[in-house]
């Protein structure tokens, strides 16, 4: 019995917190989906969703996205593929957050990342968090504080995990995935948010 005990308590992967605020703030629950299931869905995301390529104006230029991305209305309004449907309600119960929106971005090699920024506040409801659901090969998410010191939180994204980040957090802190030498296979994220109602589509 003992035994056991020690065991699970080692081995346990519950929740926890990178981050305080008075909106939950940040925290990061690995191994919410299991493996086998995460990588079935990292397989039918990767083939069936409608990826695109985005450019975006940079200073005087037309840069590329270094990522691929996609986005679905949670509202009924927009058609799922099966595993983004079974992700939101796993998403939705663990957390009991009624999102409207996923944004996903499919990071196909470690020259893949995304800038740090801080999610739109304009485009989000306070109070809610945004919560992203990992898939694929873990990639290092580095979430830092606008203020000096600016200390900084590194924490690798495992596939399966949640990383829960509070609204409040968005003025205080920017975060970013940055590119990597290390040899990464493709990873897709799903992030989980609640929009205003103009701003779903
Ligand atoms: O891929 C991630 O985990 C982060 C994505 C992100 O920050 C965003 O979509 O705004
Ligand atoms: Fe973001």
């Amino acid at each position: 019995m003992h035994a056991a005990h020690f065991a699970g308590d080692l081995f346990s992967q519950g929740p926890r917190t990178l981050i305080d605020d008075a909106e939950g703030g940040c925290w990061y629950h690995p191994d919410f989906i299991d493996h086998a299931r995460a990588s079935a869905w990292f397989e039918q995301l990767r083939d069936s969703v409608d990826w695109r390529h985005q450019q975006r104006p940079m200073y005087d230029r037309i840069v590329d996205v270094p990522r691929l991305t996609s986005g679905y209305a949670l509202d009924g309004t927009d058609v799922l593929p099966d595993a983004l449907a079974a992700a939101h309600a796993a998403v939705r119960e663990r957390t009991g957050v009624p999102f409207t929106h996923v944004g996903l971005n499919f990071y196909r090699d470690g020259n893949d990342s995304v800038a740090p920024h801080n999610d739109k506040l304009a485009t989000l409801i306070p109070g809610h968090p945004i919560v992203l659901l990992s898939l694929g090969d873990p990639r290092r998410m580095e979430i830092r504080a606008k203020q000096p010191p600016h200390n900084v939180v590194r924490i690798d994204l495992e596939p399966g995990s949640l990383l829960s980040m509070s609204h409040a957090m968005q003025s205080a802190y920017d975060h970013g995935i940055p590119k990597t030498k290390h040899a990464v296979g493709p990873r897709i994220s799903l992030a989980f948010r609640v929009r205003p109602p103009k701003d779903n589509a």
